[in-house]
């Protein structure tokens, strides 16, 4: 696939996903929630398909739903199985060492982008979803039926991820959130001319000021006050990139998380750290879902972006210069601080 589609007018440019299904609790329908019927297939290291990780672990649903790995970093036809570093050897249902297999599996017309994360369906064998933030909703909901009550959405404390009180709140949040920072990072640093960079640059980091403002204003724990929700989870999975990958290789680089923000960087670690320990589990509220889900692929989080870059930038041209800092991807939370 050529670069240069990846762009309009210098600008970059996101499609939309196209498998848009949901699973339900209900048994009649088209996706019933049933257990070991569903498979997400992740790359740890996109944040699109990191969301959906820790919601799968959040929820208790690791004995639900399967979760099938693929390399941490894009090869020359895309996401494939590499058997290196978490990645299965091959796909475990049908043996395909690609991903687009599976797109064209369930449509054998299909010539859009192929994208982690990605719920497959294993009896109709075809893709139910391949949009995250409904994934995440899927994940949240669907299956709460077949959980122990404790992990029920109705009793988790405040009422769930995306209780209905909250849910107006939540949208709020997220939509801008996404547009400027889940989503504006990749603005900038998918920017083909330096007007393009700048347009989203300054926007980006607006955003974050006005994230560190809501949670530092009246010592909230978290984006929508004393409870998880969904909308730190989406959150979540670009700030514990910010440092790491587009900071040094994105670009965005008016300031620091760990230098700039002192309350977002403990809302951060107050999550990264939970479960953490050797034997703890985590708390009931994460499960050690961050921890579990970001630990482990840190360290390759770089070279994917650098590629990812290198392609959609420079259309595959110049060397390959791995950024190896900061030195501590995450600092240690201090007892006080928890
Ligand atoms: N809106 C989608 C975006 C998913 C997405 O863009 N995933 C990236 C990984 S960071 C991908 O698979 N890119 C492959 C490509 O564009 O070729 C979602 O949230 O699920």
């Amino acid at each position: 696939m050529a670069a240069t589609s990846y762009h309009k007018d210098g600008h970059f440019n996101r499609l939309s996903s196209q498998f848009r299904d949901l699973v339900s609790p209900d048994p009649a329908s088209r996706f019933p929630a049933e257990k070991g019927r569903y498979a997400l297939y992740v790359s740890p290291t996109s944040p699109w398909a990191h969301r959906t990780m820790i919601a799968r672990i959040l929820k208790g649903l690791e004995e639900i739903v399967d979760l099938y790995q693929v390399h941490h970093h894009l090869g020359p036809q895309g996401w494939y199985f590499s058997g290196k570093e978490g990645s299965l050897p091959k796909d475990p249902l049908y043996g395909f060492t690609l991903l687009r297999d599976l797109y064209l599996k369930a449509d054998p017309s299909f010539s859009g982008r192929v994208t982690v994360p990605l719920l497959w369906d294993k009896k109709t064998h075809t893709i139910v979803n391949n949009e995250s933030s409904e994934i995440i909703r899927i994940l949240t909901s669907a299956f709460d039926h077949l959980l122990p009550s404790h992990l029920r959405e109705v009793n988790r404390p405040g009422g769930g991820l995306y209780p209905s009180p909250l849910r107006q709140e939540i949208d709020n949040l997220n939509s801008w959130i996404y547009n400027l920072i889940n989503d504006g990072v990749y603005h900038v640093g998918f920017a083909a001319t330096q007007e393009s960079y700048d347009a989203h640059l300054y926007p980006l980091f607006d955003a974050l000021d006005r994230v560190e403002q809501i949670l530092s204003s009246d010592g909230r724990k978290y984006l929508v006050g004393e409870h998880l929700t969904e909308a730190d989870v989406r959150l979540y999975t670009t700030i514990v990139r910010f440092d790491v990958v587009y900071h040094p290789i994105f670009q965005c680089n008016l300031k620091s998380i760990r230098h700039d923000y002192p309350a977002m960087y403990l809302w951060l670690r107050r999550l990264y750290w939970d479960g953490s320990s050797e034997g703890e589990k985590g708390s009931d509220l994460t499960r050690g879902a961050f921890y579990k889900t970001t630990a482990p692929n840190f360290a390759n989080y770089a070279i994917g972006y650098v590629l990812g870059r290198r392609f959609v930038v420079f259309d595959n041209q110049g060397p390959v210069i791995v950024p190896r800092g900061p030195k501590v991807f995450i600092d240690a939370l201090l007892e006080v601080e928890g």
